[in-house]
């Protein structure tokens, strides 16, 4: 298995592929790429780490020789969130980054199963896909808008405020990965309940976790250690629905046929192809249903620019 990561040396991706590094399969290769020349250096640091995982670094404008063979790309490479500025104010730099990228990614390893961290989720996730499509490799199946880091802060929250054990805790985030398009289904979760007061607080709390980290970090960046857990979660989970395990579930953003938009988060079964199923995301409150239906707007925008910027 194969596992290549495009962003390697920035905050995100030296986290993640430290992770990775310690917990893929015995045998797995991981490949690192970053246009910073430092790349290969990291890929070095980590190579001293006793697993049984081969690191290699790639650093320079072209990032295919880290994607010959890969069976998944994460990709997180792109410019990170200031005080004051929202997610789509990323898409000027960020939306280029990502095309380009994905264009090597169709021309070398098109079946490989792509994950993108890179912001503005909402819309750069649509990029790739017509850049896929352009280049005649675009699979549904394989592409997905990572967003686990809002289902890990939901667990984190909800046990920190109910006084659960946080491994307990289980919830799906659906929407997208942008303030209001962001929506915990509080209603679901098993073995507690909230006030409405509560579910108002904890989801607005959920929405802007983001900008708590920003502002916390005061102009250095976003948050990029709880990412990079979220992306090890999300790609281990690729991994392990890539070597067959059955019932491996996580919620995604994905092309899932979705009648409230073209892409949309919710949970999929992951498998050999990448998603096997895209699962129901169950009975909703009237709460969430109102959230779900308020989003949509602002949901299909963030998509069709990303449309529109390929075309
Ligand atoms: N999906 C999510 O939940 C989530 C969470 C946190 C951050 N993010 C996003 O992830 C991205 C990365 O965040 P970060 O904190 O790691 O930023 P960072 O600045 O620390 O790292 C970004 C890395 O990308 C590299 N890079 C820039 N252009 C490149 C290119 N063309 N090819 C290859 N590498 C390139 C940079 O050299 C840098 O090392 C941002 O867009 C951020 O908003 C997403
Ligand atoms: O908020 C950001 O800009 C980064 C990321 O999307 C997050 O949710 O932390």
């Amino acid at each position: 298995m194969k596992v290549a990561v495009l962003g390697a040396a920035g905050g995100i991706g030296q986290a993640l592929a430290l992770l990775l590094k310690t917990q893929l399969p015995a045998g797995s290769k991981l490949s690192l790429y970053d246009i910073a020349p430092v790349t290969p250096g990291v890929a070095v640091d980590l190579s001293h780490i006793p697993t049984d995982v081969e690191v290699t670094g790639f650093a320079g404008e072209d990032p295919t020789p880290a994607l010959v063979d890969a069976d998944v790309v994460l990709i997180s490479a792109g410019v990170a969130r200031k005080p004051g500025m929202d997610r789509s104010d990323l898409f000027n730099i960020n939306a280029g980054i990502v095309r380009n990228l994905i264009e090597k990614v169709a021309a070398t390893c098109p079946k490989a199963l792509i994950g993108v961290i890179t912001n503005p989720v909402n819309t750069t996730v649509a990029i790739a896909a017509e850049v896929l499509k352009k280049a005649g490799v675009y699979d549904k199946n394989r592409l997905f808008g990572v967003t686990t880091l809002d289902v890990i802060r939901s667990e984190t929250f909800i046990a920190d405020l109910k006084g659960l054990n946080v491994a307990d805790v289980n919830i799906n985030v659906i929407g997208g990965h942008s303030g209001v398009t962001i929506l915990p289904l509080l209603s679901q979760v098993e073995g507690v309940s909230f006030t409405d007061e509560e579910v108002a607080a904890l989801t607005t709390r959920i929405q802007n976790a983001g900008t708590e980290v920003v502002e916390a970090k005061a102009g250095g960046g976003s948050a990029t250690l709880s990412m990079g857990q979220a992306a090890c979660r999300f790609g281990l989970s690729l991994v392990r629905g890539l070597q067959g395990e059955a019932n491996v579930v996580e919620c995604a953003y994905v092309d899932g046929g979705s009648e409230h938009a073209e892409f949309f988060a919710q949970p999929v079964v992951l498998g050999k192809n990448g998603v096997e199923k895209v699962l129901s995301y169950g009975e909703v409150s009237a709460f969430e249903a109102n959230a779900r239906d308020a989003m949509l707007d602002t949901l299909k925008g963030d998509i069709n620019l990303g449309v529109e910027f390929v075309k």
